[in-house]
């Protein structure tokens, strides 16, 4: 029990904050659909359990950079059952990642990824599946973008349907020479369902996303850059130079502590996401995270001129 007014005072500021830091959490993890929405997800994971292939592999390293890989290279990283799960699983152990800064997502075999397993998606061909995964993928997606990691779709060779959405649940997009992204849905009589829609309306404005999708039309490098889909296009399209390329572009924003970095992310989303007095409100909940924290009171000391 605390005894003076200071320590008092110390642990209701340690309450509060633990509060607030669980609040943000929860709010991040929240998934869009539930029982409520007639979606069934053990369900459903059991149905995607039995179409496998394939992994998605995650690599933490030291300096606060996750790796992780598509690797389904026989099916151009398409994604089978058991690869939809593990993105989940893989998203919950990021959301839990203490000292990550940035996220890459990569494909294996020089190529990023062409959407859904076909031959999965032909088993769950009926509208109660469909929805199913839909919502399952929207979930992961959501819960995938809001990370409070700064991320990276690396693009090598081709981002195709449903790869095509995953690179817009990243906060950025990097292009190697040659490699395209295409929303190939309306060829399959479909429109995306794992969020890239509504995602790409944000990223390029609602006029050149309708062009994407109507004329499902592909986007290079050059192209993508214009609209805005992609920040760079890299030198290398070998596999180990433009990855490490993508870090190092990486790298000139995740420098610094990871409680700093992590903050920043998660203003940008509130912003992005938010009505603003909301947005504010939770502005006000992240800066109460950092202020007085290690990285400030150390900058106090150090007083940096910012030439
Ligand atoms: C909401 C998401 C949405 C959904 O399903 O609901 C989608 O994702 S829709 C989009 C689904 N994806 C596709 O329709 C892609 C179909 N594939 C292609 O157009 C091409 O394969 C392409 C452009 C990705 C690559 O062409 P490339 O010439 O470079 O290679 P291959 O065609 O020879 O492909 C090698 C090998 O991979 C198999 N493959 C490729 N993509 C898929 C896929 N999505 N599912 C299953 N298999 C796939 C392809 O059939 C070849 O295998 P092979 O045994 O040699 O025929």
């Amino acid at each position: 029990m605390p005894s003076t007014v200071t320590e008092m005072a110390v642990s209701l500021w340690k309450n509060l904050l633990q509060t607030t830091k669980e609040r943000i959490l929860q709010q991040r993890r929240m998934s869009l659909y539930n029982g409520a929405h007639g979606y069934d997800e053990e369900l459903l994971k059991k149905k995607l359990q039995q179409f496998v292939g394939g992994s998605i592999n995650l690599f933490k390293e030291d300096n606060g950079i996750g790796i992780l890989t598509l690797n389904n290279p026989k099916l151009m990283n398409a994604f089978t059952g058991t690869m939809m799960v593990e993105l989940q699983e893989r998203v919950t152990e990021l959301e839990n990642w203490k000292d990550g800064k940035g996220l890459i997502i990569y494909g294996a075999g020089n190529t990023f990824c062409s959407g859904s397993d076909l031959n999965a998606v032909k088993a769950l061909s009926n509208s109660q599946d469909g929805m199913n995964m839909c919502m399952f993928m929207q979930n992961t997606l959501t819960r995938l973008m809001r990370l409070p990691l700064i991320s990276v779709a690396l693009v090598q060779g081709k981002a195709v349907g449903g790869g095509a959405e995953l690179t817009t649940a990243c906060d950025f997009r990097l292009m190697t020479p040659g490699s395209e992204i295409r929303f190939v849905h309306k060829h399959m009589g479909l429109v995306p369902g794992w969020g890239g829609a509504a995602r790409l309306v944000r990223i390029v404005g609602g006029g050149a996303a309708l062009q994407l999708l109507s004329g499902a039309a592909k986007v290079d490098p050059e192209r993508a850059l214009h609209l805005g889909l992609s920040e760079e296009t890299l030198s290398s399209s070998d596999e180990t130079r433009a990855l490490e390329e993508a870090q190092a572009w990486l790298s000139q924003y995740t420098e610094g502590p990871a409680s700093v970095i992590q903050a920043v992310k998660k203003v940008v989303t509130a912003g992005r996401e938010l009505p603003v007095e909301a947005a504010l409100r939770t502005e006000k909940d992240i800066f109460g995270t950092v202020w007085g924290g290690p990285a400030n009171l150390q900058a106090l000391v150090r007083r940096p001129k910012h030439k």
